[in-house]
């Protein structure tokens, strides 16, 4: 009984995916040499064409948040270390607002995860080693006036709490 009950607090973030959101599984390969694994392809059902590829880190402990684009799908992945991704769902008419995603993604859980438009999103490095992901959004990023809007990830009005949960 007890055990059900924490495993399902820690399940239920991802039972009710976002609208729109996709996490999809990366196989890693491994051989005598060290791994390989595809992160994107063109052929996958949510390609759409991309804008640019670029990698951003983030330190131990550090949250990085709220972002949510106009336009803009995110399609990330964590390569190196491991975060918490964490999405929010405030879009007008959606049938998930309101809903919250957790994904705890990385080394230990490769995967590669859709934001649409208009979900607040952002992530914590929860390893102890400085956490790299790589994004393939769907537009380039225009330095002069980006489709970027931010909200404080502590008191910005999104009901979630960055810390640590242990039990
Ligand atoms: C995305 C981008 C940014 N920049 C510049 C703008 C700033 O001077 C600097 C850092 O950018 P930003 O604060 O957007 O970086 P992060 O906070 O790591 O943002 C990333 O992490 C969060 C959680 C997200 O959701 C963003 O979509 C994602 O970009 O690089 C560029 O020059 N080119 C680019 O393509």
């Amino acid at each position: 009984m007890t055990e059900e009950i924490t495993r399902t607090k820690f399940l239920q973030p991802e039972k009710k995916p976002i609208d729109g959101v996709i996490i999809h599984p990366l196989r890693v390969i491994p051989d005598e040499r060290g791994r390989l694994m595809e992160i994107m392809r063109r052929d996958d059902p949510f390609f759409n064409g991309f804008g640019q590829v670029y990698m951003t880190t983030v330190y131990p402990g550090v949250v990085k948040a709220w972002h949510y684009h106009a336009v803009q799908v995110d399609r990330f992945t964590c390569i190196k270390g491991m975060i918490k991704a964490v999405l929010y769902d405030d879009r007008e008419n959606s049938p998930t607002r309101g809903a919250l995603n957790e994904i705890f993604m990385g080394e230990h859980n490769p995967c590669l995860v859709v934001i649409p438009a208009g979900v607040y999103h952002g992530w914590k490095c929860v390893g102890e080693s400085e956490a790299y992901v790589v994004n393939v959004p769907s537009e380039p990023y225009n330095r002069t006036d980006p489709d970027e809007y931010r909200l404080d990830p502590h008191v910005g009005g999104i009901p979630y709490d960055w810390s640590r949960v242990d039990g």
